[in-house]
């Protein structure tokens, strides 16, 4: 099994040292698992627990101030889950491989997908927040009118963020791709950026996988991690895949944005336009 995961394209963290930590401790645990599809959610569920990251706990808060999570996975046979704008599930890469595995849909949503999570067994009602956020967005003035105008002008000051965290495994050819976030901060309360939408922010084929990190929206225009392994598809290596999609990006749209590639001969490419993007890769035989 051969594993790379990423914390989120960004600005420089105040904290590498222990972020990288928790991104080794991730693509360690996913070398251990059975299969890619086990690997990468065990590999992000880490990170999901882990305080310091833009998933699970310690993730976004929207506009409301009620923190959701959203997430996605694909294999190289084209099997694809996602679940997304889930307030409570800490653990939204498990919703996803359950949506994936156990119904025939590729994205369930909100209150639903919370319900389906309860049905799998996985956690609900959990508190996503940290001190960190609460602080964050106790500092926050969020406009607490009906007016949209209003509302809006305040969401389009404040939206931003990153440190969403994806991994991507392979092993004797399988290959997995999964991406889990808590969106960005100040969206309006029901915004569901790219990292549920397949092609956006997690891709696979049997060529190899992706999954995408940065500016949600403009990662969705692009479908970035399709534009990735469709490159891998036509003879490119990882990294240059990596840096052409990114290229694509910053051509077509205003947004920072980074990626994670890996082919299926476990070969690894990474690339962003942002100031920091950390990862790291393990390997287990
Ligand atoms: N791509 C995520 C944010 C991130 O990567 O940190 C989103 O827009 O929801």
């Amino acid at each position: 099994m051969q594993l790379i995961v990423h914390g989120g394209a960004g600005s420089a963290p105040d904290d590498p040292e222990s972020r990288q930590r928790a991104l080794d401790e991730a693509a360690a645990t996913g070398t251990g698992e059975p299969t890619p599809a086990a690997a990468v959610v065990a590999a992000i569920g880490v990170l999901e627990r882990a305080p310091r990251f833009n998933a699970g706990v310690g993730g976004a808060i929207q506009d409301d101030g009620t923190a959701r999570t959203d997430a996605g996975i694909m294999t190289d046979e084209r099997e694809v889950g996602a679940a997304c704008s889930m307030p409570g599930v800490r653990d939204a890469g498990r919703v996803a491989r359950a949506v994936m595995n156990e119904t025939p849909h590729v994205l369930v949503a909100g209150d639903h997908a919370v319900s389906l999570a309860e049905g799998f067994g996985v956690e609900t009602e959990v508190d996503l927040t940290t001190e960190r956020t609460r602080e964050r967005w106790d500092d926050l003035s969020p406009s607490d009118g009906n007016d949209v105008e209003e509302r809006l002008a305040w969401v389009r000051e404040q939206f931003g963020g990153s440190d969403t965290v994806g991994a991507v495994a392979v092993d004797d050819g399988e290959i997995a791709a999964a991406t889990s976030t808590g969106g960005r901060w100040c969206a309006l309360a029901g915004r569901v950026g790219d990292v549920p939408q397949v092609g956006s922010g997690f891709y696979a084929t049997p060529a190899g996988g992706a999954s995408a990190t940065g500016a949600g929206e403009d990662i969705a225009r692009m479908t970035l991690s399709r534009l990735a392994v469709e490159r891998l598809e036509a003879g490119d290596g990882p990294e240059t895949a990596a840096e052409h999609a990114i290229d694509e990006l910053a051509t077509e749209t205003d947004g920072g944005a980074g990626i994670i590639v890996l082919d299926d001969e476990g070969r690894v490419g990474s690339a962003y336009n942002t100031e920091a993007m950390q990862t790291s890769t393990a390997k287990q035989s």
